[in-house]
């Protein structure tokens, strides 16, 4: 038997964004508070936004001051411009960061707790007001996913929160918002996205629902990522990898995500690395250490990506995986965290505890070789400089 979390409403295209006031009218939803950065706010896109619902007769308020990595404060400051107002639902504009700020605010709005009191291992199943996701990175797949990571800034925390209640009621997936992104914000949410769907399809909690969906993102992403990050303009490679990016979403949503994502974390919450780029340095060195955990399952996804010969052992295969990997990184330009100039002796002396902080996640159970706190301290070390 397989349970599982979807979006119940979608729009997936270019020009998605045009269809939110009908999105919003069959939902029954009438007056939303929109979330989101400054970018956005000063971009132009919360001003499309904007003019849309107005034709539309829908008036609209905003906050615009989200930060990357969401914190407890950014989050306190949202909800509390929400309830100077009457509003029936929230919309996230953004990356993952002003999406993530938006489905916490939504479930704060109708409980009384705190987003401390929301973490994993609580799952927050009693639905807040109804969320509209418009993401604009390809991605985290947040409009796709029934989870939400609030940084507590007190702890440096990235706190996992999860359950039904985060799931987006609409997602409007438009890859016409994408075109903006520089190269390294695209080249680093493409390769989130490619980590969301490789840790799916090899997570111990893998259905052969999610099987599909994470196939046919990881085929998706591989090929058309590097024609995204060489020809930003190039309509069929962004439409790409943003669906790629939303496969991803629904497949990890429902199939957790692995070793990866639970020592992405703590180098996102220490040192502030970009979530997308902590993956990616992360990425092709815990592929290798769990090959031998799944062999089959690394093959199959050398084989679909294109990186191994049908005929290839599995063995083969994997160590085409692990070095296609390698060689992806290097192509569009993954720093390793020394390359990063992150602090060499704030690193070792903050691997214990970003090891038990991974491990208290619970992503890395979910790893086809499943690592002791000793083992994912020697992994920080192995990638520090890989
Ligand atoms: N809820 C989930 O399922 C989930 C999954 C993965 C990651 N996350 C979280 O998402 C956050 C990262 O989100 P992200 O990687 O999308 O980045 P982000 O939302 O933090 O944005 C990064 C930067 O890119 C800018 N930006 C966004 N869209 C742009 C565009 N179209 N053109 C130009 N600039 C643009 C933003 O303004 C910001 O300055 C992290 O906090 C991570 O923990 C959540
Ligand atoms: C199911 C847990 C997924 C967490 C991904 C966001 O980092």
């Amino acid at each position: 038997m397989t349970a599982l979390v979807l979006p119940p409403f979608v729009r997936l295209g270019g020009g998605a964004l045009n269809e939110l006031p009908d999105a919003l009218q069959q939902a029954g939803l009438k007056a939303p508070f929109i979330i989101t950065d400054p970018f956005m706010a000063s971009g132009g896109v919360l001003e499309r936004v904007r003019g849309i619902l107005e034709q539309a007769g829908y008036t609209m308020r905003a906050f615009t001051e989200t930060v990357p990595d969401p914190t407890v404060a950014c989050v306190n400051a949202a909800l509390a411009a929400l309830r100077d107002g009457q509003h029936d639902c929230v919309i996230g504009l953004g990356g993952g960061s002003p999406i993530d700020t938006a489905k916490m605010v939504a479930v704060l709005a109708r409980h009384d707790t705190t987003p401390s009191g929301l973490k994993v291992p609580h799952i927050q199943n009693t639905p807040g007001l109804p969320v509209i996701a418009i993401p604009t990175t390809a991605g985290t797949g947040s409009e796709a996913t029934r989870v939400t990571v609030i940084t507590d800034e007190v702890s440096d925390e990235k706190m996992l929160c999860m359950g039904p209640a985060y799931q987006p009621h609409i997602a409007i997936v438009d890859y016409e918002l994408t075109l903006t992104m520089p190269r390294r914000l695209t080249a680093d949410t493409g390769t989130d996205a490619l980590t969301h769907a490789l840790e799916a399809w090899v997570s111990k909690k893998a259905s052969p629902f999610t099987d599909a969906l994470a196939l046919t993102a990881m085929q998706r992403i591989w090929k058309w990522l590097p024609v995204a990050c060489e020809e930003p303009g190039n309509r069929e490679a962004r439409a790409a990898v943003m669906q790629g990016a939303f496969e991803a979403g629904m497949a990890f949503s429902n199939a957790s995500v692995a070793l990866v994502h639970g020592m992405s974390r703590p180098i996102g919450a220490h040192f502030h690395v970009p979530h997308g780029l902590s993956n990616a340095m992360l990425l092709p060195e815990i592929t290798a250490w769990s090959l031998s955990g799944a062999p089959e399952r690394y093959a199959m996804a050398a084989r679909v990506m294109g990186i191994a010969e049908a005929g290839a052992s599995d063995a083969a295969a994997g160590e085409a995986l692990v070095e296609g990997l390698r060689r992806r990184n290097r192509e569009i330009g993954v720093p390793t965290p020394k390359e990063h100039g992150l602090d060499v002796a704030r690193w070792d002396n903050l691997l214990p505890l970003m090891a038990e902080q991974a491990l208290a996640s619970g992503s890395p159970a979910n790893n086809p070789r499943v690592p002791t706190a000793q083992d994912i301290v020697a992994l920080y070390h192995r990638v520090w400089a890989a």
